[in-house]
């Protein structure tokens, strides 16, 4: 019997007044997948990612997560459950540096509880010592060494994306939602993006969900992706069946503001 999905979506609608944003929405995301999410502006990427992370409920339709009902979860029990985003619309603490930011990252995974018990321990020292080498680590796989005393609203924006996801690692997830992380970046920054995702993936043996705008990454790091217009899937599909496919071809192309074309 095949493994069961990490990440089970059936039948998801999400509705704004008269705006029907998704409609009848699914997807099975296996184990270790790193599988991508695509579509023109206003396909319903995001309102996936909303839906997924507990900040939107849906109209109607459900969600697994490991097969536990998540459907109706707030956005802090998703987290815990290990469910980690990044946003489209980047949330860093301007005015902290940039491990701090990934540190207040540590702290709101491990909870206020965690902290109050460690500060009465002989324990703290030690702790403290270990959350120093994980915001290290992270540091150093996103390669922020060099910019981690700067300012988080001192960076560009292809830096900060970057924090982002380290802050998104620091809650230890099982899947990781990547909302459009390359948005912003040139294209050598883009490069080295992909090479940091690939590696998330690999070492830590992550299950990632990556919505994105540029093709060119979605096509070199997913085998598997699904493509949605207004707030419909269109195929999920291979790259190869992607790039063949004459809905998606008019989907793009006929909407030229919505999509790099370069990929085509
Ligand atoms: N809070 C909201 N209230 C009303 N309509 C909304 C809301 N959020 C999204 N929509 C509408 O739902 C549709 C899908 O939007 P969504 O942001 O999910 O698309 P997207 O694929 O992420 O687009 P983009 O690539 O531009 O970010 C759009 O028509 C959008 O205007």
């Amino acid at each position: 019997m095949p493994a069961p999905a990490l990440l089970h979506v059936e039948g998801l609608t999400k509705h704004f007044g008269g705006v029907s944003a998704l409609v009848d929405y699914s997807i099975d995301i296996k184990p270790g997948e790193l599988i991508g999410l695509i579509g023109p502006n206003g396909a319903g990427k995001t309102t996936v990612f909303n839906l997924l992370s507990g900040v939107l409920k849906p109209s109607s339709g459900r969600i697994l997560f490991n097969e536990y009902d998540i459907t109706h979860l707030r956005p802090d029990q998703n987290a815990a459950l290990g469910i980690a985003r990044t946003f489209q619309n980047i949330r860093l603490f301007n005015d902290l540096s940039v491990a701090e930011n990934i540190k207040v990252a540590f702290h709101m995974h491990l909870g206020a509880g965690f902290w109050k018990t460690l500060f009465s321990t002989p324990g703290f020292r030690r702790s403290e010592k270990v959350m120093e080498q994980k915001v290290e680590e992270f540091l150093k796989l996103l390669d922020l060494r060099n910019v981690k005393n700067e300012l988080a609203r001192n960076l560009p924006y292809g830096v900060q994306r970057r924090v982002e996801i380290a802050r998104a690692m620091a809650a230890a997830p099982r899947l990781l939602l990547l909302d459009e992380p390359a948005a912003g970046m040139n294209a050598n920054e883009t490069q080295e993006l992909i090479q940091i995702i690939q590696d998330i993936h690999r070492r830590y043996d992550l299950t990632i969900f990556l919505v994105e705008h540029d093709m060119k990454v979605v096509m070199a790091i997913c085998r598997r992706i699904q493509v949605i217009d207004r707030g419909r899937t269109l195929i999920v599909g291979t790259p190869q069946e992607i790039r063949s496919h004459p809905e998606v071809i008019n989907a793009y192309l006929g909407k030229p503001k919505g999509m790099h074309h370069a990929a085509y």
